[in-house]
This record gives structure tokens, C-alpha cells and sequence, in this order.
């Protein structure tokens, strides 16, 4: 089955609070941009990606394409104001029946152990969402105070989140209410169920400042 990675990498990076969009950080030398496309690339040489680039950094994006990589292999669009709008309009670039991989471009440290996980499921079932399990305790916030939840209920959800494109694409008609937070919730909003595979602790988002920190430590123990 045809294989298409929605790389999204439209956002700001506000919490990071750098001076750039904390995708085109550098990770030992290189943006960490890199080893996410580094890495979808490696998993499967049969796989294109599409790159959703804030529209101030398509020439950046352009670069770090030039310099690393098979440039017919890339191809790259501008985000919106969301992360759902970024993915749609990465969606729009998307040819034929394929099996979509959608991704944060700052989860860099994801494995092709888990993208080929991902995909296989998505084959068999239509759609793959890594998860891991909370190691905190978890409560709810609720008018008056807080609960506490039964962690072993509770996931933590990762990307990629994989569908076959007979599912993602027309769910993604959908008008955006309130926030969606991942494409999983946009498929199950259209009212189809999707289905849980193991995610990796190692795959984390570059969201804070640490986050780099620890990516780096991860990247080269030594
Ligand atoms: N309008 C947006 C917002 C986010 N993203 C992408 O979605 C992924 C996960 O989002 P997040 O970690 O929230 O990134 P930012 O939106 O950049 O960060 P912040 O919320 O701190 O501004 C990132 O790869 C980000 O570039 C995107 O493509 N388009
Ligand atoms: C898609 C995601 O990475 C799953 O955990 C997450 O929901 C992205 O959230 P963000 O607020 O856009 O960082």
C-alpha cells in the first residue's frame, strides 16, 4: 500500500519561547526537523512525505530538504493557524489510496520500529494511535475540586497516528469545534472508532525547554 507521511511542522513553538519555531532547533548539530524526516525516510523506502512548514519558514524547510535529502521525496505545503488547519492542509497533497502517517515534527526521537508498528496495524485495522501509560497519578479537574482517575484507564496519546485514507481524509470535512488535539479525536468525531497500538516513552514532544535537553541525552547517551 502506498505510504504518505503529514510531517506537520506549521507551529510557532510559543512555549518553547525560542527565537525560532522550535522545529528547526538544533539537536548535536543538526535541526531537529531532520531526524524526523531522517527517520520516516529510513523507515520505508517506498514512503513520501509532505512537510507543512509555517509560511516564514518555507525556505528554511526548502534547505534543510536540499541539504540531507531526496528532494522528490518531500514535498512541502504551508500550515494554518491550528494544528488541525495544518493538517488539512497537508491532507490536500495527498494522491490516491495511501496509507497516511500523520506526525508532530517535533516528536524527533520516534523509532522505525514504531512508524512500521503503526502501519501495520493501520492495514489490518484502518487506523493505528500509539499510546503509552501515565507513570504519574492522574486526577480530573472538576467544579469543585479534583478526582482521582484509575491511571491504568488513562493512555497518553503519541503521533504518528496512522489511517488508511479511505478513513482520514473524509473525516477531516469536519468543522472544527472547539480544539482538536490529535486526528484521533477528528476520526471518532466523524463517528468511527480507531485503534490503540504501543507507543514508545522514548518518542516525547520537544514542547519546553527540557524537553531538548533530555532529546539530547536520549539522542547520545555517552
Ligand atoms: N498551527 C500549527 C500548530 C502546530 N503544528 C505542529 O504540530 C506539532 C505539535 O504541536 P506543538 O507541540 O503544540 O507545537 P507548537 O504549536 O509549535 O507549540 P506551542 O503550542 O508551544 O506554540 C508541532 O510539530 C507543530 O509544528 C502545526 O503544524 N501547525
Ligand atoms: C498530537 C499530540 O502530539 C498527541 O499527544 C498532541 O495532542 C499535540 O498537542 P499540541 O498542543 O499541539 O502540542
Amino acid at each position: 500500500m502506498k505510504k504518505t507521511a503529514v510531517i506537520v511542522a506549521g507551529g510557532a513553538g510559543m512555549r518553547m519561547g525560542a527565537e525560532l519555531p522550535k522545529q528547526f532547533l538544533l539537536l548535536k548539530n543538526k535541526p531537529l526537523l531532520y531526524y524526523t524526516i531522517d527517520t520516516f525516510l529510513k523507515a520505508y523506502e517506498d514512503l513520501d512525505i509532505i512537510l507543512v512548514l509555517p509560511e516564514a519558514y518555507t525556505d528554511m524547510g526548502q534547505e534543510i530538504i536540499d541539504a540531507y535529502f531526496d528532494k522528490d521525496r518531500v514535498r512541502i505545503t504551508i500550515g494554518g493557524a491550528t494544528r488541525f488547519e495544518s493538517v488539512k492542509y497537508g491532507l490536500q497533497l495527498v494522491e490516491g489510496e495511501a496509507i497516511i502517517f500523520v506526525h508532530d515534527a517535533v516528536r524527533c526521537l520516534v523509532s522505525p520500529e514504531l512508524i512500521r508498528r503503526c502501519y501495520e496495524q493501520a492495514v489490518e485495522t484502518g487506523s493505528a494511535i500509539p499510546v503509552i501509560a501515565a507513570s504519574d497519578s492522574v486526577r480530573l479537574l472538576t467544579e469543585d475540586g479534583s478526582d482521582a482517575l484509575d491511571r491504568e484507564k488513562v493512555m497518553l496519546v503519541q503521533t504518528p497516528q496512522v489511517f488508511h485514507s479511505k478513513l482520514l481524509i473524509p473525516a477531516f470535512s469536519i468543522e472544527q469545534k472547539g480544539k482538536f488535539t490529535d486526528e484521533a479525536s477528528v476520526v471518532e468525531a466523524f463517528g468511527m472508532k480507531v485503534s490503540l497500538v504501543e507507543g514508545e516513552k522514548n518518542n516525547i514532544k520537544i514542547t519546553h525547554p527540557v524537553d531538548l535537553m533530555i532529546a539530547t541525552q536520549l539522542l547520545d547517551p555517552a
